[in-house]
Order: structure tokens, then sequence, then C-alpha cells
């Protein structure tokens, strides 16, 4: 029997979970690229490493299975003859190379690795000028020979969001959203998601709600299992309202969904609050943790199926976050714990580095960075159990433990 997916709220016991160990890529990361690569900092690899691997171990000792997406994908290619060549083509052609001759150049080099978890790494970490012989032949270009502070060292960026496996798809219930990207960087990532539900065979027959060659973009960031008939979704900078429109449309009107109500929150379109995840997340049954700025200013949307196969029914919601949430969740009042502890100093430093975005491996049962001690000890205080992450390096990529893991399964609650 293959595994499949089973993922019907944020706080149900975490059984299996999807992460990737930070690699090479953040070793092709200059400086003066950071932007663009939606990156903050340079990042010390092998601290990044340990704290990683620590946070796997975390969510082990808690029995959960740790999946890494290198792998998942390297175990798709050697399981399906061709699907490796299918990749390569769709990942050269993404992937930016100016010229015809860089592109046989690079295939050549690519090809030549011969394991697959290798190859997986190496498209991950992306390819520099000092890494090829390139050929001064007929078809050669300019911008391959030519070393100059305008022309870049990469023939191919590389992935450093990789480690945010949050993003790139979502798992909703039993399907999966595969998602197109806001960013021309991030969207390459989607790549390897598109491979595992294509050809993985524990992974290969779930249902797409969503699929990267859509016209919207929308990131795994912004979706929320409240439970197995209401799913939150983020109007964000990452994710457009016509985005859930499509997602709707698949999910109500597809036969394995069991979702039935989509509640659509319209945030601030800025890189502290990029994701619903980083404005709230679910901690407990009655607990969410927030980012105190969006108190009162939220407008709030739901969807519902309408009466003829494909209609979606929209309502605004006119209420507190509070009584929104107490709804969704079906408890009698919910508790919003803000980042920082109200004061709002604390509160911008440690929503920068992450401190609303835990990850829940039970309910009340969570994993923090241990930079935002503000906020772990009103969360403490709250009686949450806290699973603590070191996080110097991590964070400097703008994410925190959520956006670090995307679970496979959970425990219905
Ligand atoms: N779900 C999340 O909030 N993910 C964090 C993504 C951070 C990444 N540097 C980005 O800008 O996309």
């Amino acid at each position: 029997m293959t595994k499949g997916l089973r993922v019907h709220s944020e706080i149900g016991a975490l059984k299996r979970v999807c992460l990737h160990r930070p690699g090479e890529e953040l070793l092709n990361l200059p400086p003066f690229e950071l932007e663009r690569l939606l990156f903050d900092d340079v990042p010390f690899l092998e601290v990044a490493q340990e704290e990683h691997d620590a946070f796997a171990q975390i969510l082990r000792d808690q029995g959960v299975e740790v999946l890494y997406l290198e792998k998942l994908v390297a175990e798709a290619f050697d399981a399906v003859p061709g699907a490796r060549d299918e990749f390569l083509d769709q990942y050269i052609a993404e992937a930016g190379i100016k010229g015809d001759c860089m592109r046989k150049v690079v295939r050549e080099k690519l090809e030549s690795i011969t394991d697959n978890l290798e190859f997986v790494m190496k498209t991950m970490a992306g390819l520099t000028k000092a890494e090829i012989e390139i050929p001064l032949s007929a078809g050669s270009t300019l911008n391959a020979l030519v070393n100059s502070e305008s022309e870049s060292d990469l023939i191919i960026d590389p992935m450093p969001n990789l480690y945010f496996t949050r993003d790139p798809f979502a798992v909703v219930g039993n399907g999966v959203c595969l998602n197109r990207m806001y960013s021309v960087t991030r969207n390459r990532e989607t790549l390897y998601g598109k491979y595992i539900f294509k050809y993985h065979p524990d992974y290969k027959d779930v249902s797409l709600y969503f699929r990267r060659d859509a016209a919207f973009h929308t990131e795994g960031g912004d979706v929320l299992n409240i439970n197995a008939k209401t799913l939150a979704v983020g109007i964000s900078q990452r994710t457009q309202a016509a985005a859930i429109d499509v997602m709707a449309q698949n999910i109500f009107w597809n036969s394995d969904s069991e979702v039935e109500r989509i509640l659509a929150f319209n945030i601030p379109n800025n890189r502290a609050m990029m994701h619903l995840d980083t404005v709230f997340t679910q901690i407990d049954h009655d607990k969410f943790t927030i980012h105190p700025a969006i108190m009162g200013t939220l407008q709030v949307f739901e969807l519902t199926p309408g009466k003829n196969s494909g209609d979606v029914n929209i309502t605004e919601l006119n209420d507190t976050l509070e009584h929104i949430l107490a709804n969704a969740t079906g408890q009698d009042q919910v508790k919003l714990i803000p980042c920082g502890g109200g004061d709002p100093i604390a509160a911008a430093r440690e929503q920068w580095n992450d401190g609303s975005n835990t990850l829940a491996v039970a309910p009340g049962k969570i994993c923090v960075y241990a930079r935002n001690t503000v906020t772990n000890d009103v969360l403490y205080k709250e009686g949450l159990e806290l699973l603590v992450c070191p996080s110097a390096e991590l964070s400097r990529g703008r994410g925190g433990p959520r956006c670090m893991s995307m679970p496979f399964e959970r425990e219905d609650i």
C-alpha cells in the first residue's frame, strides 16, 4: 500500500514530515544577490546544517518520521526510468542559462553525475562558471567567456530557500497544491514537488488541487489546515486572491477533498508578514500565536461550494479575528498570543525572526526558535510545551520552524 498524504489540522500529532537539509545552495549565495534570491544574510553553512540536524532530531524524538525532499526526488528517479531525463529537460529550460552552447555544456555536466541523490543536490546548489570548462568554439557566447563585474559568476542560480519546504507545495487533507510561486527565483523549487507527486511510488496517486503552470501565484506558507472541513488561506504578497478562486474550485469539486469552507484572510503586503503563517499559526485546540500588528485590521472572506458544479459562493465576514477563529475551530473562544508579549520593540524584533512561526507536533506542544526569548517566555507561561531549536543561522533566511517543514501525515484531532 502506498503511504499517501493525510493532514487535516495544524496540531494533530505529527507522524511524517518533509524537510530539506540546507546544502551547497547556501555556498552559492553572494551578498550582492541576496535581495534577488530572497535571502537576508549570508549564512554559515556548517552551523546551519548543525541547527537543522538538531531540528530534525527534535522531531524524531517526538516519534516523527523525517523525510528529506532531496531523497524523495532521487527515489522517484530511481523508481521510474526516464523521469530524471524529463526533469533535466525542464530544469534546463527554466534555469535561465544564457545561450545554446552553455545549455549543452551544463547538460553534459549534469548528465555525467550517475548517482541520483548527488544529481538532485547539484541541481539545487546551482552552477558557477568556475566549475565548467567553456569551449571557445562556434556557438559559445561572450557571456560565458567574459569575466567582468557586470556579468554574474552564476550560470545557474542556487535555490537557497529550499529548506523552507512549507512553500513550494502545500498538503491539504489527502491532496496537495503544487504551487506557482510568487518569485522567479523560488518558482524553480516547485519542480521537485512536481516529480515527487508524478513519479514517487508513495505519492504519485495523490490529487493535485493547484498546478505550477497556473496563471496566479500562491505559496504554502499561506495555507493552514484548520480541520478536515475548513481551510484558512492568506491573501498576501505571495498568494493572489485569484489563486484562491482557482484553489476553491479545485478543492470543493474534487471528490477526494472533505473541505467545505475556505476562509481567505487579506493580510498586509510586506516582508515581515509575507505569508499567513508569519501572521498567525495554530498551536493548540484553542490557541494561536499572532503578529500583534494584524489585530483588528483584517478583511476576511468565506468561500463555500455553490449549487452547481464549479460554483463558489463568497461572503465577507464582519467579525473579530477571535470570533472567526473560534467558529472555525469549533471552540467557545480562542486565545491569541501576541509575538513579543505585546511589547512593540520585542514584537518587531522577534516577528522578524519568526517568533509566531511555530510548528505544532501535537496540540500544545510546539517547536520554536531559541532566539525569540520574550515570545517563548509568554508561550511557556500560557502552558505550552516548547521544543526549542537553535536558530542563529537558520533564521537568516526569514523563516521559522513552520516554514522549514511540510507535514505529510498528522493524526486526526
Ligand atoms: N512560510 C514562510 O514564511 N516561509 C519563509 C520563506 C522565506 C524566504 N526567504 C522567502 O522570502 O520566500
